[in-house]
């Protein structure tokens, strides 16, 4: 059995074709952020506190008023055929299994109906490309609300898409892998890389929010938002939201750590809104870590493909139970007997 989230990266590796898998672990250019988000969190020291009465500890919270089992959900991430034949239906199931968010990729191998048909209960966002063409982004929106879907997760850092050095080397291209079930990627000819994502609107701008809420009732939350300007920017713009991201390591290089950009935001908001984290997360104390510096909850990108890889549903289970088990004990050993008593005091800030 498989005892950490590195034994299904391992498996990942192992049973991928190669394009697939360095197309997953990809990240933009040097891929110093890519990795930054992982290493920032082994630097950060933890403070526990002890002689409390540990034998009853609760994981349960709430995002955007829906109740979660644990502040782990799971991230957009594209192609989830890739990995398994049923893709994001099995993904969609385990998170109805284990009650945590999971939130549709635009870019989903699988149609919308059939995703919400296999799980109808389980708690869904949708992960939305402004595309050039607005009434297929309105269509979209109109389709998924209808179908149940609860919150709208803007991604902001993708006017285009990141240069991935190993995806061009290998020629990686999707449409002729498989195609997006929900929405038509024309195949671009000429581009330097095949994956270019020419249909999102780059044009997409601040005024297109008040757009989108003339079009759905959904809360909006910005995914990709790295900085205190433009946290400023999305409260005055009245989203719901806040993810902080760097797409894990795969638009911009160079950009911090999203642990390390955390606070900035977090300080931002002064709790007007739900801010949440997303990048490197691997295991319960990076979870403890990113609850103490003020995220609501954390999504996991890399980690839930590797589970499908190892066996569809069962295993993105087996992976959200792993590390839900390694975030139960992360708070037994700090004296956290609920989410409400993760603070900031669990982290030395005398070495950061
Ligand atoms: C057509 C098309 C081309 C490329 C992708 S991959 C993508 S989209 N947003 N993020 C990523 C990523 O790989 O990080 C999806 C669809």
């Amino acid at each position: 059995a498989f005892v950490c989230l590195a034994d299904f990266q391992a498996f990942a590796k192992d049973n991928l074709p190669k394009s697939t898998w360095e197309f997953i672990e990809g990240g933009a250019d040097e891929c110093i952020t890519r990795d930054e988000n992982i290493s920032a969190y082994k630097k950060i020291r933890l403070r526990p506190r002890f002689l409390r009465d540990m034998s009853v500890v609760d994981t349960k919270t709430t995002i955007q008023g829906s109740e979660i089992s644990f502040p782990v959900c799971i991230a957009p991430t594209g192609f989830h055929c890739l990995c398994w034949p049923d893709g994001e239906q099995s993904t969609a199931k385990a998170a109805e299994a284990m009650n945590i968010c999971y939130v549709t990729s635009t870019y989903s191998s699988c149609f919308y109906d059939d995703i919400v048909a296999g799980a109808p209960n389980g708690l869904r966002w949708i992960q939305l490309y402004v595309q050039r063409d607005r009434k297929i982004t309105k269509k979209l929106i109109q389709k998924v609300e209808s179908l149940g879907y609860k919150a709208l997760v803007l991604t902001v850092d993708t006017p285009a898409l990141g240069n991935r050095l190993q995806d061009n080397r290998n020629r990686f291209s999707f449409p002729a892998l498989l195609s997006t079930k929900n929405i038509h990627v024309p195949i671009e000819e000429n581009s330097e890389s095949l994956l270019s994502v020419s249909s999102i609107d780059s044009s997409t701008s601040w005024k297109d929010i008040a757009w989108l809420k003339s079009i759905t009732q959904m809360p909006i939350i910005l995914k990709g938002i790295l900085t205190r300007e433009d946290a400023e920017l999305a409260i005055s713009h009245n989203v719901q939201g806040i993810l902080v991201s760097n797409h894990g390591g795969r638009q911009l290089d160079t950009v911090p750590a999203t642990i390390d950009a955390l606070t900035e935001v977090v300080n931002a908001v002064q709790g007007r809104i739900e801010v949440y984290l997303d990048g490197g997360i691997r295991t319960g104390t990076d979870v403890l870590k990113a609850l103490a510096l003020g995220a609501r909850c954390v999504f996991l990108g890399r980690p839930i493909l590797w589970g499908l890889t190892y066996k569809g549903e069962e295993g993105v289970r087996q992976v959200l139970n792993l590390l839900k088990k390694e975030f139960y004990r992360s708070m037994v050993f700090t004296g956290c007997r609920s989410i409400s008593e993760i603070s900031q005091d669990l982290v030395q800030f005398s070495k950061l």
